[in-house]
């Protein structure tokens, strides 16, 4: 039975959805059944009941932090469901050197998820390679057993 794989984010301005987008084409890569969806999109109870698999986006806000309005509460009601759940997470900046997606991995790790790779980040809309990086993150989230 193939993987289900759930790649949800968060985008103001389409950079961090350029990148779910990428996520979603690696992780597809491996035969996974691939849910692709905004954060407003979806019902972080059912997230957590359906998938095993969750690649989590969010572009940098506030002074590094992830979007208050609906990633953070989506992340708060889906943190009961992490034991034991594979993970990645990514997101767009303008600037930062990752401290948002920093704490953000560590508040998911201390709920229990496990990540087989490095939290990702692109400055702007993501270039050639920064896409390339979000396929193989896809990828490597997916193939985890
Ligand atoms: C209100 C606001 C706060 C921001 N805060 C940060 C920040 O703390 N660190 C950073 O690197 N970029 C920050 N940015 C820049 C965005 O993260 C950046 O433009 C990103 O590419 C937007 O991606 P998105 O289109 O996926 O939302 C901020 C932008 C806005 C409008």
């Amino acid at each position: 039975m193939s993987e289900k794989v759930a790649v949800i984010y968060y985008s103001a301005t389409g950079n961090t959805e350029a990148m779910a987008e990428a996520v979603a084409v690696g992780a597809k890569s491996t035969g996974a059944e691939v849910l692709l969806a905004p954060v407003s999109d979806v019902d972080p109870v059912e997230i957590g009941n359906t998938y095993h698999h969750i690649i989590l986006g969010c572009s940098a806000w506030g002074v590094e932090v992830i979007e208050e309005a609906q990633m953070k509460p989506f992340c708060n009601k889906l943190k009961p469901y992490l034991k034991g759940k594979i993970m990645g997470i990514f997101g767009s900046c303008g600037w930062s050197r990752g401290a948002w997606l920093n704490s953000w991995y560590n508040e998911l790790h201390f709920a229990g998820a496990s990540f087989p790779a490095q939290p990702l980040l692109a400055y702007g809309y993501p270039d050639e390679p920064s896409l390339k990086k979000c396929e193989e993150l896809g990828k490597k989230v997916a193939e985890t057993k």
